[in-house]
């Protein structure tokens, strides 16, 4: 028996940069320095140093078979980690004839090419996660599970392919029993669909999302450190929901149903964006939930793709908009709890009190903001950009999320974390398409109908208000207290109380208690004060004060 040294994944709460003499781990010398990502579960404030000197190339080996198509194995999981932006090498375990009507022929590789291409990549070029397809033999299972005995990796992702899209075999009922008792006990997350998931625990019946959580619970108990049971054929559910399961809770992530008939390869794709987000330093929860997010995106923007006769056909993973979505330094993915106490700047209280913005935001992060919004609507372009990258450098270096208030242009230029869009400024969907699956976006909604329409559109979160009376925004209609509970159980995604909220009456609003609600966003109540640090501190103390158990009604 041997144990991947899964150093990222037991620890995805701490993010430094840790030397393999520092962690002084078994293993993970191979890996030189690694930048882990991470989140202290209070304090948001450590430093992220980067060894440049010492940076590794991430790296992901996937072990599967090759699709003549070019839509799914081999093919997928190149193109998918080529547009994550990390290295792929390749070991090929059959060679499909494959086209948009289904499979037409299955060339099985010989065991001694297997296991030569694998000794020739993981001895040579340091691979942190190999990810495995189409595993055709028992055998060959076996020459993996040996050779990663010998060169041990971070991580190991098991897609594990039986039958494609089209409902041809992959790999016959024969290695279930190894896939059972061998591959899936040694992987850090498994990831079958519904079929898979079915002939792994027998034949089962899965119909629904209950099911698909009961299934989840069981492949768990086979032994993979997390699971992933993909909807993507749930015939009952009118969104793409995947059930994810870590041991101890279930994650539904849903996302909406593409109408395309370009799915040829999704499961493969999701499976290698996930390698490659580990391979990069994701914990596992962030890694499938940009992976799911970069698999909806593709799907999305490849609609008019008309490649085949058949009824499936390949994707764009690079996406008809080239991006730099691989690019963002960014290195963790939005939780709702970022939304706790959320600072958005203004210009004129700024330049009243003669403060810069980065003097401004420096402050709100000092007293406990957990998330900051650069709202600036005067002032030039030029300076507000390099304004908006010196706050990114400073929300990076305590792990805080940085936004900006409708200028998708300069939440690109300066890389920020994600946009904030009003009702009347660029539509989500558009944004969306503008800043990749990666960045956050927040709307202002005033309504349960605009709440909903921002989930539809790919949001991730709503502002909602204003809740109290407001100086700060011109004729804004105040939604009082019941609006804001209206929206929140209206609402599929977290929500921030805005507009008004003070010292005085932001328990008011916490002991609203009401699910999605998770926290308030404050502008003067920080920002018109002589100590930004200080009020910031006094309503972080007040929040934690009031936070009470949510509920539905
Ligand atoms: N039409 C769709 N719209 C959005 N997401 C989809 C769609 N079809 C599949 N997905 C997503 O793609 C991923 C692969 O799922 P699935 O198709 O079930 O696996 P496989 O390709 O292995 O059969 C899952 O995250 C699933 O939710
Ligand atoms: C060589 C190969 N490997 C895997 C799949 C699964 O495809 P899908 O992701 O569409 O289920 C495939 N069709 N061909
Ligand atoms: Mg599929």
């Amino acid at each position: 028996m041997f144990t991947f040294p899964n150093f990222l994944i037991d620890y995805p709460q701490i993010c430094t940069t840790f030397s393999s003499k520092q962690t002084g781990r078994q293993g993970f010398d191979q890996f030189g320095a690694l930048t882990l990502k991470a989140i202290m579960p209070e304090e948001k404030s450590l430093t992220i140093t980067n060894d440049s000197n010492n940076k590794k190339t991430p790296h992901v080996l996937t072990v599967a078979g090759s699709d003549s198509g070019a839509g799914a194995g081999i093919q997928a999981d190149l193109k998918a980690c080529a547009a994550r932006g990390v290295y792929c090498s390749t070991v090929i375990t059959a060679v499909t004839a494959q086209n948009t009507l289904g499979v037409q022929d299955v060339s099985i590789l010989s065991e001694e090419s297997v296991a030569a291409q694998l000794k020739s990549v993981l001895s040579d070029m340091r691979v942190d996660v190999v990810k495995t397809g189409m595993l055709p033999s028992i055998t060959m299972v076996k020459i993996l599970l040996d050779s990663l005995k010998q060169y041990p990796v971070q991580a190991l992702v098991v897609d594990p392919v039986m039958v494609s899209t089209s409902g041809d075999v992959l790999a016959g009922p024969s290695i279930l029993d190894t896939f059972r008792k061998d591959l899936l006990p040694m992987a850090d997350i498994v990831t079958p669909n519904l079929k898979e998931t079915s002939a792994l625990l027998g034949g089962i019946q899965l119909e629904t999302i209950s099911d698909m959580r009961s299934a989840a619970k069981s492949l768990h108990d086979m032994g993979p450190r997390n699971v992933l049971v993909k909807g993507g054929d749930l015939p009952s559910s009118s969104d793409a929901v995947d059930i994810f399961f870590n041991g101890k809770d279930f994650y539904e992530l849903r996302s909406s149903r593409i109408q395309t008939r370009n799915t040829h390869g999704t499961g493969c794709t999701l499976a290698s964006c996930i390698a490659a987000e580990l391979a990069k330093g994701s914990s596992m929860l962030s890694a499938v939930k940009v992976a799911k997010r970069y698999v909806e995106s593709v799907l999305e923007y490849s609609k008019s793709i008309n490649i085949g006769n058949g009824a499936q056909g390949p994707f764009d993973h690079g996406l008809k908009l080239k991006r730099s979505v691989c690019n963002s330094s960014r290195m963790q993915v939005f939780e709702p709890s970022d939304l706790f106490l959320y600072a958005v700047t203004d210009s004129k209280m700024n330049k009243k009190w003669g403060r810069s913005i980065t003097d401004a935001v420096k402050a709100a992060i000092e007293g406990g903001a957990t998330i900051v919004q650069l709202r600036e609507k005067e002032g030039e372009t030029g300076e507000f950009l390099e304004s908006a990258k010196a706050c990114v450098e400073i929300c990076r270096l305590h792990n805080i999320p940085l936004l900006i208030n409708d200028r998708v242009d300069i939440a690109l230029a300066c890389d920020a974390d994600g946009v904030h869009v009003g009702q009347s400024d660029m539509p989500v969907a558009t944004v969306r398409a503008l800043v990749g699956p990666d960045k956050i976006i927040g709307v202002s909604c005033k309504t349960p109908e605009q709440a909903l329409k921002a989930w539809g559109d790919g949001a991730d979160y709503i502002g909602s208000g204003g809740v109290f009376p407001t100086n700060t925004k011109a004729n804004n209609r105040t939604i009082g207290l019941d609006g804001l509970r209206d929206v929140c159980l209206a609402s599929k995604i977290p929500v921030v109380a805005i507009g008004g909220i003070n010292l005085g009456n932001a328990k008011e609003v916490m002991e609203l208690g009401v699910v999605n609600l998770e926290g308030v966003a404050v502008v003067s109540a920080v920002f018109d004060r002589e100590c930004v640090a200080e009020e910031t501190r006094k309503l972080h103390d007040l929040l934690k004060e009031s936070v009470v158990e949510k509920v539905m009604v």
